[in-house]
């Protein structure tokens, strides 16, 4: 495999230099699949009160975060719960996944974190107007009307978007060993359109494998480059449902998270992904129709069902189970996979 890099790309001047920003983009996305931006108009200050936000949710005991536990569509929070077929143990990690519809019962109650909604959605919605930008250079330079990736994934209103934020913990590792085959986020591919990743600086971990050919593809090639945690750069990348919907043009490359090396710091790490993705009802089909048509709901579903994180019932059982790794407990040598 010819080496490929994650270039970080400026978008200082957005619109007088969006020609030359596109096929920055379009380079990027259509080799590592990954990129990082910078000069994108987020505040640092803004990023940091999303990570002590995200921080303050974390911190809320077990019992307090199960009262919205991950309702199987792609919602709530987890504990230990998704294993990725890559590895078929459970990621060492907690996370919440917050979208903006269908929410009724998800949020934390204000008894209980007050404001946690009103900022959330907030960050949510920047986060969402700095997408779109993105991907109108994607929709123009594939050809397609500028406005096709904004009108496949807001919601105009009636309720349909699948557009998720995940506030990501990653446990305090010190003084605790684990087995090879233990991941912080074992390798996948997302299976968002989309993919903005914000990380904290001194908190490394995660790698990227490019080389994928097509979207159905899970073969894996061996080279992993890691992305260097930079305070205020966003790290971007493509989707499968990006993928698909260029006839595999632009590639949604697999991804890790892996543990820190013994010799290293062994602190916990926050990470926040927010992903793009089709509404419910938006058709997933590209300008060559390599593929057939799916809708932005059965596109989810089959990717949550692969991840084991459609079933909520199990997801709520292994979340509470104590058993498995903690921040206060020594993990068994491997974890028992949940039935999804
Ligand atoms: O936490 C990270 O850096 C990566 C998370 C990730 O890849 C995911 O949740 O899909
Ligand atoms: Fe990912």
């Amino acid at each position: 495999m010819t080496a490929m890099n994650v270039p970080c790309i400026s978008l200082r001047d957005f619109d007088d230099r969006r020609l030359e920003i596109t096929s920055e983009l379009m380079k990027a996305s259509s080799q590592a699949g990954f990129f990082t931006i910078k000069d994108h108009g987020i505040p640092l200050e803004q990023i940091r009160a999303a990570f002590a936000l995200s921080e303050s949710f974390f911190a809320l005991p077990d019992h307090i975060k199960a009262k919205t536990s991950h309702n199987g569509k792609n919602m709530g929070w987890e504990k230990n719960a998704q294993i990725r077929p890559s590895t078929g143990t459970a990621d060492l990690k907690e996370s919440m996944v917050l979208q903006f519809a269908r929410m009724e019962g998800m949020w934390p109650c204000e008894d209980d974190l007050p404001g946690f909604r009103q900022q959330a959605e907030a960050f949510m919605f920047a986060m969402q107007r700095l997408s779109i930008k993105i991907m109108e250079c994607f929709a123009d330079a594939l050809g397609l009307p500028a406005d096709t990736f904004t009108e496949a994934t807001v919601d105009p209103g009636v309720g349909d978007s699948q557009t998720a934020c995940r506030l990501l913990h990653y446990y305090d590792l010190g003084g605790k060993t684990y087995d090879p085959d233990q991941w912080r986020c074992g390798a996948h591919a997302d299976f968002s359109l989309l993919g903005l990743l914000f990380q904290r600086p001194g908190e490394f971990g995660l790698e990227v494998c490019p080389g994928r050919e097509v979207v159905g593809d899970h073969g894996l090639g061996n080279v992993w480059i890691p992305i260097e945690a930079k305070e205020g750069h966003i790290v971007c990348n493509i989707g499968d449902q990006l993928m698909r919907w260029s006839d595999d043009r632009l590639k949604s490359t697999f991804h890790r998270v892996r543990l820190p090396r013994p010799d290293e710091k062994q602190g916990p790490r926050y990470s926040i992904a927010f992903f793009n993705q089709a509404r419910s009802n938006t058709i997933i089909q590209g300008p060559d129709r390599k593929y057939p048509p799916i809708t932005g709901q059965d596109f989810i579903l089959n990717a949550m069902r692969r991840d084991k994180l459609g079933n909520a019932k199990d997801v709520k059982a292994a979340s509470l189970n104590s058993n498995i790794a903690t921040e206060s407990g020594v993990p068994p040598a491997r974890l028992v996979p949940v039935v999804g």
